[in-house]
C-alpha cells in the first residue's frame, strides 16, 4: 500500500468497466507527485472515488492514502483499493459545520454563506445550551450554569424581546437531558472527557471543534428533537467528519453519539417514537469514505470559485424550508438554481459588480487557508521568522480559574504578529500534530499568558488564521445589493449624483477646510467625503461632526477599521463634552478609559437592548458592523474613519446599517490590505511548486483572472467616489504635526501643494523645543529638521547590516543630547530589518510602515535598506513614503542607499529634497 500525492495534470472519463466483482466504474486521473516534480503517473480510482473526476480538474492537489501498485511495462500504476481515501486539495480546510450544511444541499450552503447567521432565537439558545454542556463537563453545577449562560447573552435576548426566566426554562428541560446523561455515563465508570476540542486534519484537509470526545469518540450535541432511533443524517455526517479527524490523531473511534437534548423536554404522552435523547451509531468505513467525498466536492467548488446549484446533490426542493430564500436569491441575482428563480434580476451593472466581489472575497479565503496550510508545511522556525508563532516557549504553570485554564510560559523573544487579545493556537510544541487548544492572550511580553478551555503544556503559540473577514465581506455584499436601499444604491452604483443642501452654521472656527468638512457632512442627503492629510485633525473633525448630527436629531453609527481609531474618535467626542455614546467591541478590543461605555452583552435583557437602541452614538469597528447584534441595527448616519484603508465590502458592512454615509481617510496613505494580492515582501511568498502557495494560485484562476477581483478589493469605497465624484470631498489642509521643512515634500508629492501649517508654531518646531535637549550637542546634520544618511551598505535578503549600525548610532546621538527614547519612532520595509534594529536599540518603537499608520513621534528615522536597485514590490507603492515621511514632527532622518533610490525618480526627488 502506498501514499501518492500530487497536482493533477490530467482528468480521465468515467466509465463503466464489467469486473469479476460486476459492474463498475471507474475514472483515472494523471499526476505528479513530489509535489509536481517528479513524472506523471496514472492513478486509477475505482467505484465511488471514480465520482471525483466529476468535479476534480487540472492543477489541484490530489492526496491519495493506501492505494495500489503494480509495474507495468516499466510504469508505477496506481489504484484504489478496499482501503483507500481520496483527498482533493488536502490543505483546503473546510469547516466541519460546512460539510454538513454542504450534505443538505449544497446550493443552501452557500446561500447560509452568502447572507449570514441572522439573530435569531433558536440560535442564541442554541448557544446556551451547547455553554452549559461544556460547564457541566467541566464538572460545574446545572442550576449555576444555565443562571449564568442565560445572564451572558442578555443583549441577544433583550433584542429578540425575551423573558430570561422563561429562556432559562427553556434551557433546563435541555440541561436535563444533558446532565442526565453525564450521570449515566460515570456510573459505568469514569468516562474520559474534554469538551470543545479544536481538531485540525492536514491529511483529510478538515478543522472543527467537536462538542465533546468521550473516550475518544465523539460526541455532538443537537437542541432539536428527534424522536426517530436513528440520528438524522446530516448530523451523522457531522459526527464523521470529527471522527476523520480523530482517525488522524491515532485511534479511530468506532462509534460516534448524538445528543438530541429537545427529547428530554416531549410529552409522552404527546409524541410518540425513540424519545431517549441519546443515539449512539456506528462510524463505518461506508459513511467515512461518502463523507470524505463530500468533503472533496466541496473543497474542489471553492477552489474553483464555482457557485453551487443545487444539482450537486439529490436534495428534495419542495421539502426545504428554505426553498423561497433560495428562489428569491436565485432570481436577484440571475444564479442557475436546482429551486428555481423568483423575481427580477438586479440590474446588471450591480451583478457584475457582485460576481467581481464575490471571486475576490473567495480569493482572500483561498489566501487564508494559505495560511492554515503553514500551519505544517512550515517548520517551527520558518513560522518564528514570519513572525507568526513564538516558539520554544518555557511552560511556568498553569492554573484552574472558574473552570477555564489560565496558562503561562516565559519567552525570551515575544516577537511576532500576536497581540494581545488575540485568539491563538496553544500547543505543546505543534499546532496540529501536537497537544493543541484555542486560547486567547491575556498578556504578552517575557511571561506569556492566556487562557483555555482545557490546560496544554505551554511551548507554542501560533497564530490562527481566521476566515471571518471573508465571511463578513459576503455578508455585506450581500446586505448592499440584496437588502440594500435603491436610493442608496443608485450613488453608490454611479446612476445618480450624490446631494447636497447648504448649511449655513458655522462649526468649526478657527480651521475653514474643517468647518467646511463638517457642513458637508452635515448637509449630505447621500453621502460626504473627508479627505485628511496627516495630522490635519480628522479625528477632531469626525468628533464635531457626530456632535452636530447628532444636535439635528439624527442617530449615528461611528465606525472605523480599527479598534484605536474608533476609541480616538470617542475620546475626541469627550474631549468636546458629548459622552451619550455606547461603545460596541469585545472586553479586549476596547480601551481601558474607553470601558465604561462599552455595550455588555451580560445582564437583564431590556436593560440591555434599550441601551443599545436607544443610545444616539453606537460605536463600533467596520469588522463588528457585520455581527449578528449590529446588523439588526439602523442608523440616520455612518460616520466611517480610515476608510481609505477599507476594502469596498468592509466598508459596506457599516454603510448598509444607515441612510447615509461620511468616509473618512486619505487614498495617498495605505490602502486596504488584500492578503491574496500579498507580494509586499514583508509576508512571504510562495512559488507555485511549493504546496502551500498553489491553492491560492488555483483559486485565483479558477475565479477568471487574479487581477480584476483583487485590484477591486485593494481600492477602497472612499478612492472610488473621491475619483467619481469630487464635489462631495472636502480636503482637509491644515496641518497640526510637522515642521514645515517635513510637510513640504508630502504636500508636493501627494496634495498638490496643498497642505499648510496651522500656526507659525507647528511650522517652525525643532528638536531643540524638546524639554532638556541641547541642539549643540547634536553632530551637524542632526540639528536639521530633514536629512539623508547613506552608510554604504549591502542589502543582505531583507537587512542591510550597515544601516542597522547607523540607525543605532543615530539613535545614540539624539538620547545623549536629551530626546527621550520614547519620541523617537524607526520605520523600515521589511520586518526582519525591523526586528535587527529593534535588538540594537531598546525602548525606541521600531515597526513597519503598516504599523505606524495614524501614529507620530517627535522624531523619525526611515531605514530603507536597498542597495542596487529598489528591486521589491514593497517600494512600488509610494504611498508608504507618504505615511513613513509624514511621521515625524520635529526631526526626520533617511537612511538609504544614494545609487539605489536614484533608480526611481520619485524616491530621486526625495533623497534631494532632504540633502
Ligand atoms: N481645529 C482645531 N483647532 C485646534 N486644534 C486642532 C484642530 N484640529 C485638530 N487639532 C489638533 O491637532 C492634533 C491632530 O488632530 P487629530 O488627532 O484629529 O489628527 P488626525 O488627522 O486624526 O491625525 P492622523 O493623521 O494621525 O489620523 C490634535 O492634537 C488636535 O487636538
Amino acid at each position: 500500500m502506498a501514499e501518492l500525492r500530487g497536482p493533477i495534470v490530467d482528468v480521465g472519463e468515467t466509465r463503466s468497466v464489467s469486473t469479476q466483482y460486476g459492474e463498475r466504474d471507474l475514472a483515472e486521473l494523471t499526476l505528479r507527485p513530489e509535489r509536481g516534480q517528479a513524472e506523471p503517473v496514472t492513478l486509477t480510482l475505482w467505484g465511488k472515488w471514480s465520482e471525483i473526476a466529476e468535479y476534480a480538474q487540472t492543477g489541484m492537489e490530489v492526496l491519495a492514502l493506501g492505494v495500489e501498485h503494480e509495474e507495468f511495462r516499466g510504469e508505477i500504476q496506481y489504484a484504489t483499493a478496499g482501503d483507500s481515501r481520496v483527498v482533493i486539495e488536502p490543505d483546503y480546510l473546510v469547516n466541519v459545520t460546512d460539510v454538513r450544511s454542504w450534505v443538505q444541499c449544497p446550493r443552501m450552503h452557500y446561500l447560509n454563506t452568502l447572507s449570514g447567521v441572522p439573530l435569531n432565537y433558536p440560535v442564541v439558545k442554541g448557544t446556551i445550551v451547547h455553554e452549559v454542556f461544556s460547564d457541566l463537563l467541566r464538572g460545574g453545577e446545572v442550576e449555576a450554569a444555565i443562571d449564568d449562560r442565560v445572564a451572558e447573552v442578555g443583549l441577544d435576548l433583550g433584542l429578540l424581546d425575551r423573558d430570561a426566566d422563561e429562556v432559562r426554562e427553556d434551557v433546563s428541560d435541555h440541561a436535563r437531558a444533558i446532565d442526565g446523561w453525564l450521570s449515566q455515563g460515570t456510573l459505568d465508570g469514569g468516562d474520559e472527557w474534554r469538551s470543545e476540542q479544536t481538531l485540525i486534519s492536514e491529511r483529510y484537509g478538515l478543522k472543527g471543534r467537536a462538542d465533546a470526545v468521550r473516550r475518544g469518540a465523539p460526541v455532538e450535541l443537537k437542541t432539536g428533537k428527534n424522536t426517530n432511533s436513528e440520528p438524522r443524517f446530516q448530523d451523522k455526517v457531522q459526527v464523521a467528519c470529527y471522527a476523520l479527524l480523530l482517525d488522524e490523531r491515532g485511534e479511530p473511534p468506532d462509534t460516534g453519539t448524538l445528543l438530541y437534548t429537545k427529547n428530554a423536554a416531549l410529552d409522552r404522552n404527546e409524541e410518540s417514537g425513540d424519545l431517549s435523547p441519546t443515539k449512539d451509531f456506528s462510524l463505518n468505513d461506508g459513511l467515512l469514505d461518502y463523507v470524505l467525498r463530500e468533503r472533496n466536492h466541496l473543497a474542489a467548488m471553492a477552489v474553483a470559485g464555482e457557485i453551487p446549484t443545487g444539482y450537486e446533490a439529490n436534495a428534495t426542493c419542495n421539502y426545504c424550508f428554505e426553498q423561497d430564500t433560495c428562489m428569491v436569491i436565485s432570481g436577484r441575482l440571475d444564479q442557475e438554481s436546482k429551486a428555481g428563480q423568483i423575481g427580477e434580476a438586479i440590474p446588471e451593472g450591480e451583478r457584475a459588480y457582485f460576481d467581481r466581489f464575490y471571486r475576490a472575497i473567495e480569493a482572500e479565503r483561498g489566501a487564508v487557508h494559505n495560511e492554515y496550510a503553514k500551519l505544517w508545511t512550515q517548520t517551527a522556525t520558518e513560522r518564528a521568522d514570519a513572525d507568526r508563532a513564538l516558539i520554544d516557549l518555557e511552560p511556568a504553570g498553569e492554573i484552574e480559574v472558574d473552570g477555564r485554564w489560565e496558562l503561562r510560559a516565559r519567552c525570551d523573544d515575544p516577537v511576532s504578529k500576536i497581540r494581545e487579545g488575540d485568539v491563538v493556537l496553544a500547543s505543546d510544541g505543534h499546532p496540529v500534530r501536537g497537544n493543541a487548544e484555542m486560547a486567547r492572550v491575556v498578556s504578552m511580553g517575557e511571561e506569556i499568558v492566556v487562557t483555555a478551555d482545557e490546560p496544554v503544556e505551554l511551548r507554542r503559540l501560533d497564530v490562527y488564521p481566521s476566515e471571518i473577514g471573508a465571511d463578513r465581506m459576503l455578508t455585506a455584499l450581500h446586505d448592499a445589493l440584496l437588502a440594500g436601499d435603491e436610493s442608496q444604491k443608485d450613488v453608490l452604483f454611479d446612476r445618480r449624483d450624490p446631494a447636497f443642501q447648504d448649511i449655513e452654521e458655522t462649526f468649526i472656527d478657527n480651521n475653514p477646510a474643517q468647518d467646511r468638512a463638517v457642513r458637508r457632512a452635515v448637509g449630505a442627503e447621500d453621502c460626504a467625503l473627508i479627505h485628511g492629510p496627516p495630522g490635519t485633525g480628522k479625528t477632531y473633525t469626525i468628533a464635531r461632526t457626530v456632535r452636530a448630527l447628532v444636535e439635528r436629531g439624527e442617530r449615528v453609527l461611528l465606525s472605523a477599521f480599527t479598534n484605536r481609531a474608533v476609541d480616538n474618535a470617542l475620546d475626541a467626542l469627550r474631549d468636546q463634552g458629548f459622552e451619550e455614546f455606547v461603545r460596541v467591541g469585545t472586553e479586549h478590543g476596547v480601551r481601558e478609559d474607553i470601558q465604561e461605555h462599552r455595550l455588555e452583552s451580560r445582564g437583564d435583557p431590556d436593560e440591555r437592548a434599550a441601551e443599545l437602541r436607544n443610545a444616539p452614538v453606537v460605536a463600533a469597528t467596520t469588522a463588528s458592523c457585520g455581527s449578528r447584534i449590529m446588523r439588526e441595527g439602523s442608523f440616520d448616519v455612518a460616520v466611517i474613519d480610515e476608510a481609505s484603508q477599507l476594502t469596498e465590502p468592509a466598508t459596506l458592512a457599516a454603510v448598509t446599517l444607515a441612510d447615509r454615509f461620511v468616509l473618512v481617510g486619505d487614498h495617498q496613505q495605505l490602502p486596504p490590505v488584500v492578503q491574496s494580492a500579498d507580494a509586499t515582501g514583508t509576508v512571504e511568498t510562495t512559488t507555485a511548486t511549493d504546496g502551500s502557495g498553489a491553492t491560492a494560485a488555483k483559486t485565483m484562476d479558477g475565479a477568471g483572472g487574479a487581477t480584476s477581483g483583487i485590484a477591486d478589493l485593494s481600492r477602497s469605497l472612499f478612492e472610488r467616489l473621491i475619483e467619481t465624484h469630487p464635489e462631495a470631498a472636502v480636503l482637509l489642509d491644515t496641518q497640526y504635526r510637522m515642521a514645515q521643512r517635513i510637510q513640504a515634500f508630502s504636500s508636493d508629492e501627494f496634495y498638490d501643494g496643498r497642505l499648510r501649517p496651522a500656526s507659525p508654531a507647528v511650522a517652525g518646531q525643532h528638536v531643540s523645543d524638546l524639554p532638556g535637549v541641547t541642539s549643540d550637542a547634536l553632530p551637524d546634520h542632526l540639528q536639521e529638521r530633514v536629512t539623508f544618511v547613506d552608510p554604504d551598505g549591502t542589502v543582505r535578503g531583507n537587512t542591510n547590516p550597515a544601516e542597522v549600525e547607523a540607525v543605532a548610532e543615530i539613535v545614540e546621538a539624539y538620547a545623549s543630547a536629551g530626546v527621550a527614547r520614547t519620541d523617537i519612532g524607526v520605520i523600515a520595509p521589511f520586518r526582519a530589518q525591523a526586528a535587527a534594529i529593534r535588538r540594537e536599540v531598546p525602548d525606541v518603537t521600531v515597526d513597519t510602515v503598516d504599523r505606524f499608520q495614524g501614529s507620530a513621534k517627535e522624531i523619525i528615522i526611515v531605514s530603507f535598506v536597498a542597495t542596487g536597485d529598489l528591486d521589491s514590490p514593497i517600494f512600488e507603492d509610494f504611498r508608504r513614503v507618504n505615511v513613513a515621511l509624514t511621521r515625524a514632527k520635529k526631526g526626520l532622518v533617511l537612511v538609504g542607499d544614494r545609487a539605489a533610490l536614484a533608480t526611481d525618480e520619485r524616491y530621486a526627488r526625495m533623497v534631494e529634497w532632504a540633502e
